[in-house]
């Protein structure tokens, strides 16, 4: 719960605003003076402050504390109140980073408004403030793959340009980390990024978390709350998964589209907003368009450029460094020792298809950190992995004991190892052969060559991608 910190020369006043508040179920504290008031804030911040602009018998007037206050933790609204006499200080004090004043006498409603916006403000901006840093934190495209590598370019190419991106591919396939990387790489990176997934809300709930509430033109009526639109201001909104968005929303989103102004929901204003849209699907679009399900205007203004984000299935090469990379987060964050992969627990983490794509290998390495503990630098064994990923390793990998090696002569044995061996290495880099040649110390025609003569055909090279 908020708690706020009331300063007032006048004990009368002091205990009102007290009062009035704890009805309210906020927590307060008090000082009369200058001196008691910066103590009381230097020994815990509070959530806002109430200040007097005028303080008699006080070293500092209510500009001086604000000033501190704003110079020590900026991120604390302050409401400032005044006299009949003190109006001109109270406007003042705005410019020194008030966040509004109120004068006395004052009805408490009119207080409770401004104290509940003042707090909303705050909310918001220390909200987008975690945003920012999250976009900080999470928006590299790790992988040397062909087509990370492609997707990489695209992305600097079209992040500066400010124009509107869908983005294609699987779930967890990392569609939000390029959303992310194209706002941290455009003029808007030092602006909010804001993220709505239509598909958890229910469609009732999307148009209020898009557009907001308003409760009409009463300015002391229920004060409003800023939808995404609003929030990701200056910055870029990712709509995320948009073939769930109710259709009615959707001719909502075009408009916003064409003019770039919205109503908030029971409001009657226009709001004007500058910001970026980027678009994601993991579904087929088409599909939604043919079936009714799917506005195709939405869907040409969403689809300026379209980029598709590649399952991991399509760049197994990427499997050992996002491998390692996840290792390295999880035990940066558990505080557990860092641990690496056996080439054998590697190698059959290459060869799963990965359903959950990036997301789920992440998830395997946190609950291989969990399930597995050891010392700094011990590698994890292919039957430390999870049963469905771990099972198949075996027989995908390593020389099938039901081909009785030993009943052949050597030369049909080294045929059954060397097919056996060289379909696993494919498997293992999604049917690349320059990929596959470099990796078994083979010439790229000789491995041809060979292939040839095992006899193994294209649909073996292309592994289950
Ligand atoms: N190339 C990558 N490098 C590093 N981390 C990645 C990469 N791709 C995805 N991730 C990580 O995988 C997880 C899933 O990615 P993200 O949320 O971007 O997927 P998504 O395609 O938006 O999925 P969904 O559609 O389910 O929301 C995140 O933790 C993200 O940080």
């Amino acid at each position: 719960m908020s708690e706020i910190l009331i300063i007032d020369d006048e004990p009368d006043i002091r205990l009102l605003i007290d009062a009035i508040l704890r009805d309210e179920g906020y927590t307060t504290r008090n000082a009369g003076t200058s001196d008691d008031a910066v103590a009381a804030f230097r020994d815990r911040k509070p959530s806002m402050v109430v200040l007097d602009v005028w303080l008699q018998n006080s070293p500092l007037d209510g500009i001086g504390i604000l000033q501190i206050m704003k110079a020590e933790a900026p991120e604390v609204p302050v409401v400032m109140i005044s006299g009949h006499g003190t109006i001109e200080m109270a406007v003042n004090a705005i410019q020194f980073g008030a966040y509004d004043f109120i004068e006395k006498p004052f009805k408490s409603d009119r207080l409770l408004l401004i104290i509940q916006r003042a707090l909303e403000a705050a909310k918001l901006a220390s909200e987008n403030a975690e945003l920012r840093l999250r976009v900080g934190a999470n928006s590299e495209l790790t992988g040397s793959s062909a087509a990370i590598t492609g997707l990489r370019h695209a992305i600097e190419k079209v992040a500066p340009t400010g124009s509107r991106v869908l983005l294609s591919g699987a779930a967890g396939a990392g569609k939000e980390v390029v959303a992310r990387m194209i706002h941290a790489q455009s003029k808007r990176a030092d602006g909010p990024f804001v993220v709505l997934n239509c598909a958890i809300l229910a469609p009732e709930r999307v148009e209020v978390e898009l557009f907001g509430t308003e409760a009409g033109a009463d300015p002391n009526a229920q004060p409003r709350r800023a939808g995404v639109l609003e929030r990701a201001h200056g910055g870029t909104l990712l709509l995320d998964e948009i073939a769930d968005m109710p259709l009615e929303t959707q001719g909502k989103i075009v408009r916003v589209l064409q003019d770039q102004s919205f109503e908030r929901i029971g409001g009657s204003t226009r709001v004007k907003v500058d910001l970026r849209i980027i678009a994601s699907s993991a579904r087929d679009l088409q599909a939604a368009i043919a079936a009714g399900r799917f506005r195709q205007d939405l869907y040409y203004r969403l689809a300026v450029v379209p980029l598709r984000v590649p399952s991991l299935r399509e760049r197994r090469e990427d499997i050992p460094e996002l491998a390692a990379l996840f290792l390295k987060r999880a035990a940066e964050t558990s505080g557990l020792p860092p641990r690496v992969l056996s080439s054998e627990a590697l190698a059959a983490l290459q060869v799963h298809d990965w359903p959950g794509n990036v997301r789920q290998l992440r998830n395997v390495m946190d609950w291989l950190m969990i399930m597995h503990p050891g010392e700094a630098g011990e590698a994890f064994r292919a039957d430390h992995l999870p049963g469905e990923i771990g099972a198949h390793a075996p027989r995908a990998l390593a020389i099938d004991p039901l081909a009785d090696i030993m009943a052949l002569p050597l030369r049909e044995a080294r045929d059954v190892f060397e097919t056996q061996y060289l379909q696993a290495q494919l498997l293992r880099f999604g049917g690349n052969i320059s990929r596959t040649a470099n990796f078994v110390g083979m010439e790229r025609s000789a491995l041809h060559r060979k292939l040839k003569q095992l006899g193994i055909g294209a649909e073996d090279r292309a592994g289950s991608a």
